[in-house]
C-alpha cells in the first residue's frame, strides 16, 4: 500500500531552483522584422517537483521546452541547471517529444539502455537500469521486440523508460502523449505518474491538454502568446498519488474549470503582433 503524500511543490521560496529561467527572450529573425516567440521568461523550478505548462497554440511552449533542454539558444537571457548555463544537450536532461524518436533498428532493451551505452556505463549495470526501467513501464514482456511491432503507447512508455534510464536531472516532456487515444493517454498518465511518485525526477511537462495537466502536476504554468510570456502560475494541491478516482473528484473538476478559465483569459487577442510584441 502506498501512502497518500502531499503535491510537492514545484518550486519552495527558500530552496534552489534545479532549472531557472532568466529572463529569456527567442527571436527569430524573418521579413517584417521576424517573430518574437518568448518575450522574457523567469521560471524557477524547483527539484522533484511536477510542472506542467499549458496555454495557447503558438505560444511558445515547446520552444521554452527546447531552449531548456539546449536544442534552441535564446537570443537573449539565460537558462542555467543547477547553477550552471545550458549551452547545449546533455545526459542531465532526457527528452520525451510527442514523436517516439526511438531507434527503428534497436529493441526495446537496447533503446532503453542507449544513453548508458554512450555514458560507458559497464554492461552488467546497464542491463539492470534498462530492466528496472522497463519493468516500470510495463514492457518486460516487449523488451526483445522492435519498435515497428509495438503500438504508438507501448513505444511511447519506451521512450520514457529510455529518458529515466539515463539518469537524467530533469525530464523535459512535450506532448509525449499528444498521439495517442484518450484511453491509452489516460493509462500512461497514471503510469507516468507512479514512476514519477517512485524516482522523484523533476519533470518540466508541456501539453495543451487542460485535463491532463491537471491529472500530472503539482503545478501549472499558463502562458500567454504575442511574445509568448509567463501569464500565471495555479498550484494544484491534490494529493499523490493519484490515481483513476482523482479524476472523479470535486476538486479535480473545481481545479479543472480555474485552469480553463485561466487558458481561456490568456488566449491572443486580434491585435497585430508588432503592437503586442512592446509589451514586454
Ligand atoms: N524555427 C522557427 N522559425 C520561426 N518561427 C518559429 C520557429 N519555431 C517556432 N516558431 C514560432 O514561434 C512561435 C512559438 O512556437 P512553439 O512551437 O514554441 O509554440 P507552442 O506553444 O509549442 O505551439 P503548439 O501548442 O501549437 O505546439 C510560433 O508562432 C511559431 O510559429
Amino acid at each position: 500500500m502506498t501512502a497518500t503524500v502531499p503535491a510537492v511543490p514545484a518550486h519552495s521560496p527558500g530552496s534552489p531552483a534545479l532549472i531557472s529561467f532568466r529572463n529569456t527572450v527567442k527571436h527569430f529573425p524573418g521579413p517584417d522584422g521576424g517573430f518574437t516567440a518568448l518575450g522574457g521568461i523567469g521560471l524557477e523550478v524547483a527539484e522533484g517537483g511536477f510542472t506542467a505548462i499549458v496555454g495557447p497554440s503558438g505560444c511558445g511552449k515547446s520552444t521554452l521546452l527546447a531552449i531548456a533542454a539546449g536544442l534552441v539558444e535564446p537570443t537573449s537571457g539565460e537558462v542555467l541547471l543547477d547553477g550552471r548555463p545550458v549551452s547545449g544537450p546533455g545526459p542531465d536532461r532526457g527528452v520525451v517529444f510527442q514523436q517516439y524518436a526511438l531507434f527503428p533498428w534497436l529493441t526495446v532493451r537496447a533503446n532503453v539502455e542507449f544513453g548508458l551505452r554512450t555514458a560507458r556505463v559497464p554492461r552488467a549495470e546497464r542491463r539492470r537500469r534498462a530492466q528496472h526501467f522497463i519493468d516500470l513501464v510495463g514492457l518486460a514482456d516487449f523488451a526483445d521486440a522492435l519498435p515497428k511491432t509495438l503500438s504508438g503507447g507501448m513505444k511511447q512508455r519506451c521512450a520514457i523508460a529510455r529518458a529515466y534510464a539515463a539518469d537524467p536531472r530533469i525530464l523535459l516532456m512535450d506532448e509525449p502523449f499528444g498521439a495517442l487515444d484518450s484511453l491509452t493517454r489516460s493509462q500512461l498518465q497514471e503510469q507516468l505518474l507512479q514512476t514519477w511518485e517512485r524516482e522523484r525526477r523533476t519533470v518540466l511537462f508541456v501539453t495543451h491538454d487542460v485535463d491532463e495537466a491537471v491529472f500530472l502536476a503539482s503545478r501549472v504554468i499558463v502562458m500567454a502568446s504575442r511574445p509568448g510570456r509567463i501569464d500565471r502560475t495555479v498550484e494544484i494541491p491534490l494529493p499523490y498519488p493519484r490515481t483513476r478516482a482523482t479524476r472523479l473528484t470535486a476538486e479535480f473538476t473545481a481545479l479543472r474549470t480555474e485552469l480553463w478559465q485561466a487558458v481561456q483569459r490568456s488566449e491572443p487577442t486580434t491585435r497585430p503582433a508588432s503592437e503586442a510584441t512592446q509589451e514586454n
